[in-house]
């Protein structure tokens, strides 16, 4: 088991290419544009100035004077964002890879560790952990070279049981997907999507997964798995948790699982590849890092054991869609001609099950594969969390400086050549998984997966390329993981806010990308992408502002705010609106989705700002002052029915009184009613819609995107309508922040 003795880079192909890489568009009509499009910026923002200067030299009232005032800042961070965006675009690339050109023998490919990660059994059901497993112990992949370990932060008997499950019935499931060139090897993905198809062999494994599903999930409901024993080795196994008094998720002792062991598995002949349960020690007196902290426990786990040269991350619900992947991955492992300092190859998350229009913006095209590509054209993608391959040596130190670990036999260069199960691995193992192994040490500062943020992804793919390591981006077509994604409004709020206050973590740090990274980053562009997410948390600012005092202007009868229909000034405003909207629009499509899912897109996008992010930024300055902690929310992989038959339909989904509801709420009540306000103010007492046209489309446009909310309060019955609770207060706080406005007016 000599698996970390084989170098990734001493592998020579010869023979066809392994990979391509193209310039994605016209790069020069993008620069045009964005040199027009900078140019109106600057002019808007000259009259701005030139108004601001104008009233306060004349006897305009204050608060005239505030709202111009206000008006720039909207306008100032907007054109800030719309700057740092164009990182992106600066030269984007689309990549290939001809796995098929490999020359290298199988025998010579590198072992390959993959590592998942799973925090709660309720929210993350073991039987879709066991069907990630599953589908990523069945890779085509030499079987000897590849061990799946599972950290396990939920420290769950139920996740372990399960895992058991799978073992045994990953010994005929297997070797069925290898004779039958099976593509879906996620057995839930696989008999879903063949419910017609019959032979003996397909029934037959389907009862046992059926059967397996059932033991699973019953275990699951009982919260215990008393009576269910799935081998004679269970009872001394799940010992560990009845021997422990107190033992919850947040304190207990290391336990470390070999469920499988490539060298002692020969059912019917078939090796099968290693599988390891880990659920590190928790302690309530120590801060665990969240996923960072279980990853760096799998990186030194897996050091003691098989500490493969390379190292693949994954969601526990991302499961594999092509058992080919790992070969994409060799072909800039394995390549000789490729950049030395390659750390990761990064596959976008693509996710299953997104209702037709996607109305959550679950599909993350902007994010993912539009400014991914955007980045593999400088430096390469960030890390993305899941679907990324990582050769083992980038967690000790930049490229030509090696950081040791503290103890040989954890470190990258480490051949292991005992058993899994043999005791002094075992020692070890569970002394790596400890507590205090990490304290006054490197790890999450140099060494390993980074800390000090929530999103340890962005985090740490942003600090190993401040370190020199660079990264390539891999979209085969069909893609090559599938995960969930939330199907509710409110966890799709509360992800995005973990994700701004994970960016807040970093943008408030000295690492903040546009201090540290552009000093440190071989590459400036790229460090102002890095620093368009560190910021993105700001975009809060123009749209709360653009959602509510136009509006509160509106209803209050003061329309100095905009310049008028016939004032050349507005075509600005026009070419500005239209310019960015239709660019996005432009790229959605390219990037191959749906104009009404851009749409929806930029829906999700506003109520992100006004909701999510102020929220995120509350919380963030809570933490830091000491006053509350609030700790990770996991995202829910459970698919209640209802709520998935809604979601399927493409209604959102509200049903829970979250205060992260109160802003969009007020905001779609607000939008129309100066609406309202706007019709009535011109067919009643015959203003002139020259001189509130601005405002009544703003709020108009407001309305439009508003619109699945009055439905929710009004129309709905279900049990995904908008709860009256919800209603209510925002209702209130309207009212509060009209009577404030008036008084101002
Ligand atoms: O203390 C923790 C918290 C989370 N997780 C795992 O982290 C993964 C991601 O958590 P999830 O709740 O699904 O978060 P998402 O926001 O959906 O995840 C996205 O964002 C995360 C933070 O940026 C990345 O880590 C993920 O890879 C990326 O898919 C899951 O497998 C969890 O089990 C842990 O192992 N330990
Ligand atoms: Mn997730």
């Amino acid at each position: 088991m000599s698996k970390g003795g084989i170098s990734v880079d001493k592998m020579q192909p010869s023979g066809g290419v392994l990979h391509t890489k193209s310039a994605m568009r016209p790069t020069w009509l993008n620069r045009i544009f964005a040199a027009t499009y900078l140019t109106s910026i600057f002019a808007l923002l000259f009259h701005h100035c030139r108004n601001i200067i104008s009233t306060t030299d004349s006897t305009t009232d204050r608060t005239t004077t505030s709202i111009t005032i206000i008006m720039l800042v909207a306008d100032l961070v907007l054109a800030f964002m719309w700057t740092t965006r164009q990182a992106f675009r600066m030269s984007p690339i689309r990549r290939q890879v001809f796995p098929e050109n490999l020359t290298v023998e199988e025998s010579e490919y590198p072992a390959l560790d993959v590592f998942v990660c799973t925090a709660d059994p309720y929210k993350e059901p073991p039987i879709g952990v066991v069907n990630t497993v599953l589908s990523l112990m069945a890779y085509d992949y030499p079987t000897e070279k590849l061990s799946v370990y599972v950290s396990d932060d939920g420290g769950s008997q139920l996740t372990l049981f399960a895992l058991m499950e799978a073992a045994q019935f990953a010994k005929r499931w297997l070797p069925y997907c290898k004779d039958n060139n099976i593509l879906d090897r996620s057995p839930e993905a696989y008999f879903t999507s063949h419910a017609n198809f019959s032979p003996a062999k397909h029934n037959q494994i389907k009862v046992m997964y059926e059967r397996m599903k059932m033991r699973i999930s019953n275990v699951v409901k009982r919260g215990s798995i008393d009576g269910y024993v799935p081998d004679e080795e269970a009872p001394k196994v799940f010992a560990k948790w009845n021997s422990t008094p107190g033992f919850t998720s947040q304190n207990h002792p290391t336990i470390v699982q070999v469920i499988m062991e490539t060298a002692i598995e020969k059912d019917n002949g078939n090796l099968m590849p290693n599988l390891v349960y880990v659920s590190r020690e928790k302690s309530k007196f120590t801060f665990h890092n969240y996923k960072a902290g279980a990853l760096n426990v799998l990186l030194r786990v897996s050091a003691t054991m098989t500490n493969a040269p390379v190292v693949l991350t994954q969601d526990c619900d991302m499961f594999s869609n092509d058992p080919k992947t790992p070969l994409r991955a060799l072909c800039y492992f394995t390549d000789s001609k490729m950049d030395p300092n390659l750390a990761l190859v990064q596959f976008p998350q693509s996710f299953h099950g997104i209702d037709k229009d996607d109305i959550y913006s679950a599909e993350l095209k902007d994010l993912i594969v539009h400014n991914g590509s955007g980045m593999d054209g400088l430096l390469g993608p960030s890390y993305m969390g899941s679907g990324a391959f990582f050769r083992r040596n980038i967690f000790f130190g930049g490229p030509g400086s090696y950081i040791p670990a503290q103890s040989s036999e954890i470190s990258p260069r480490h051949v292991g050549n005992k058993s899994l199960n043999s005791e002094e691995v075992m020692t070890l193992a569970h002394r790596v998984a400890g507590c205090n192994f990490e304290a006054q040490t490197k790890w999450g500062s140099e060494i390993g997966f980074r800390y000090g943020s929530l999103v340890e992804d962005y985090n740490t793919g942003y600090r190993i390329q401040c370190q020199g390591w660079r990264s390539v981006f891999c979209t085969p077509v069909r893609p090559a993981f599938l995960g969930s994604s939330p199907i509710t409004l409110h966890d799709m709020l509360n992800q995005s806010k973990r994700w701004c206050k994970g960016l807040l973590d970093v943008t408030f740090s000295k690492y903040n990308p546009l201090l540290f990274g552009v000093r440190y980053m071989k590459n400036f562009i790229q460090a102002i992408c890095f620093g368009h997410y560190a910021f993105w948390p700001i975009w809060s600012i123009p749209l709360m502002i653009y959602s509510f005092l136009p509006q509160l202007c509106l209803i209050n009868s003061s329309h100095d705010i905009f310049p008028k229909v016939t004032d050349p000034w507005l075509l600005l405003y026009v070419f500005l609106f239209l310019g960015s909207y239709a660019q996005e629009l432009i790229e959605y499509v390219t990037y191959g989705s749906t104009a009404k899912r851009w749409w929806n897109n930029q829906r999700v996008w506003m109520m992100r700002s006004i909701s999510s992010f102020p929220f995120a930024l509350f919380e963030y300055i809570q933490e830091r002052c000491g006053i509350s902690s609030f700790g990770y929310n996991v995202t829910s992989k459970v698919l209640e029915s209802e709520q998935s038959k809604r979601n399927a339909e493409g209604i959102f989904e509200f049903g829970v009184p979250s205060p992260l509801f109160v802003p969009i709420t007020m905001a779609a009540i607000i939008n129309l009613w100066a609406l309202v306000r706007g019709m009535k103010l011109v067919i009643l007492r015959n203003e002139s819609l020259e001189d509130v046209f601005v405002q009544m489309f703003l709020s108009g446009f407001g309305v439009l995107n508003c619109w699945p909310m009055y439905e929710a309060m009004l129309l709905r019955k279900d049990k995904g309508k908008m709860p009256l609770k919800i209603t209510l207060i925002s209702t209130s706080l309207v009212w509060l922040v009209y009577l404030v406005s008036s008084s101002a007016f």
